[in-house]
């Protein structure tokens, strides 16, 4: 070897070593065994490098990375595992916001390709932070293809309207069971006046926190109804124990008394039978005679005792039940008062979503027995928005509880409405042709329509559109919804403030 090659083969090896060196050190982090080898290679590369001993240590990272590749893999199988487990649930979450569920459905097919390295499974997780974060915050970003919003807490997300909505419903429910409770108001009074995303999260963890508490002094305030009507029970339960046992012993004396009795009768017997004078048998007679009154009076002294205890028994007895009952009446009104709470929309007062359902599952079983014409309406007011934007959330409110109060009004006694979400509202018309459905529904269209609202000096027209569809054979009640719901859609397309029917 010339000394041009030897110089040239130098340069190589520094060159290589250098490369080595930087390489190994981007590798680190993979694990500890790998690092302190790399370690050592680089120990043995930098400086004056020392082949030999290089050797050795790349040939027991050979061995190492041999069986890195295994874990790396595993490490990338369960990575995507969670990865498509956290965005499933992201899916439930988001479930009513179309742009936000097709990025999910899009990201779960990514991630079923196959990955093979390790640095490819990266993007995936900034594609699934990226959505978290669009879900979280409402913004979307460049990177899932969707339009972007400046303002964090955009109205406009559906994500946000439904949150707003839910707070505004539960703050409505809460409010009139606690009237004066100043951190309500102050959400109340936000909220009205526009929330940003930060307070909003705030207010939803006070709400969600005033729930648990609710709902914690509800089931200790059921556990003492439980465990005083435990032991009211206990006390009669051991009242009657002890009652059965003095009657017992009770039993007893008397038939010890009864036998006295019986002896001194067979004496008196005897004595008629066999005594010799006259004066003999009047003394015998006379002695048992006495005997016989003695036991008698003591038998008629322990009954009495006996009976007055009864009636002492007796007496506490129904006291203790009485009070049992006045307890259980407490309670049971308790839990009415629940149930209608739970079953009713706390703004409008009418039956809520959870009632309707309850209704129509009764009639719904009713028309199958009976075949009785049964139709399902839907009621949705015409640019409900624009009132809130434009007269505010509280002109909004009162609008749903008028309109409410309207719809109620036109209907006959045994039909039934109740407030399906938002502006919208459900009835359930039995023993109705399609004709009186519509003809019905045209009346109530109109009469809203010319009801006088004046919001700010403004005197504002309110309308609404009609859905409705009559049961028919094999149909279920979400069919009909559905139908019914159509035609509604049908009704805001064609203009609005108008009644679509089957
Ligand atoms: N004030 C108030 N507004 C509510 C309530 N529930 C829902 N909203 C609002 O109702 C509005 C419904 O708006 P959209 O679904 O866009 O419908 P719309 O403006 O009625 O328009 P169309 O239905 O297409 O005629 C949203 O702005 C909701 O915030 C509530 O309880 N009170």
């Amino acid at each position: 070897m010339d000394a041009k090659q030897l110089q040239s083969y130098k340069q190589h090896s520094t060159l290589l070593s250098q490369f080595i060196v930087r390489l190994s050190a981007f590798y680190e982090g993979l694990s500890d065994d790998l690092d302190k080898e790399l370690q050592t290679l680089r120990g043995h590369l930098s400086g004056t490098p020392n082949f030999t001993l290089a050797t050795v240590s790349i040939n027991k990272l050979n061995r190492a990375l041999q069986s890195q590749e295994i874990t790396v893999k595993k490490y990338n199988a369960d990575a995507i595992a969670r990865l498509e487990k956290s965005i499933k649930v992201l899916q439930k979450v988001v479930f009513e916001n179309e742009a936000l569920k097709q990025n999910a459905t899009k990201q779960l097919i990514t991630l079923h390709q196959p990955v093979g390295d390790l640095f490819s499974i990266y993007p995936l997780f900034q594609q699934a932070l990226d959505l978290h974060h669009s879900a979280l915050t409402g913004q979307f970003p460049d990177a899932l293809n969707t339009p972007t919003t400046a303002d964090n807490a955009d109205p406009a997300n559906p994500l946000y309207k439904s949150i707003l909505e839910e707070l505004n419903q539960l703050l409505d429910s809460y409010a009139q069971k606690m009237p004066n409770d100043v951190k309500l108001l102050d959400i109340k009074n936000k909220l009205s006046s526009g929330m940003d995303e930060d307070e909003l999260l705030k207010s939803c963890v006070i709400v969600l926190r005033m729930i648990v508490q609710d709902a914690m002094s509800e089931a200790s305030l059921t556990g003492k109804v439980i465990q005083s009507l435990h032991n009211s029970l206990a006390k009669v339960g051991n009242e009657i124990q002890v009652s059965m046992e003095d009657s017992r012993s009770q039993f007893k004396q008397r038939q010890a008394g009864n036998a006295v009795l019986q002896s001194h009768i067979e004496t008196i017997e005897e004595a008629v039978n066999h005594s010799e004078s006259f004066d003999t048998l009047k003394e015998q007679t006379q002695y048992c005679v006495q005997n016989i009154a003695q036991t008698l009076n003591q038998q008629i002294q322990a009954d009495t005792a006996g009976q007055e205890q009864l009636m002492n028994l007796l007496g506490s007895m129904q006291s203790r039940i009485e009070q049992l009952q006045q307890q259980t009446n407490i309670y049971k009104k308790k839990l009415a008062e629940q149930l209608s709470l739970s079953q009713t929309d706390p703004l409008t007062r009418l039956p809520n979503r959870q009632a309707y359902n309850d209704k129509l599952s009764k009639a719904f079983q009713k028309w199958q027995d009976t075949s009785e014409d049964l139709a399902v309406a839907i009621i949705d007011i015409d640019h409900f928005k624009s009132i809130n934007d434009r007269f505010g959330h509280a002109a909004g409110d009162k609008t749903l509880q008028v309109v409410g109060r309207h719809l109620k009004q036109h209907l006959s006694k045994d039909a039934f409405i109740a407030r399906w979400g938002g502006e919208e509202f459900v009835l359930l018309l039995p023993r109705n042709t399609m004709k009186e459905v519509k003809d019905g529904l045209e009346k109530m269209r109109q009469a809203l329509s010319e009801l006088p609202f004046k919001f700010k000096q403004e005197k504002v027209t309110i309308t609404a559109s009609f859905g409705a569809s009559l049961f028919k054979k094999g149909d279920t009640p979400e069919q009909v919804f559905d139908r019914a719901d159509n035609y509604l859609y049908q009704a805001k397309r064609e203009g609005r403030n108008q009644v679509v029917t089957d």
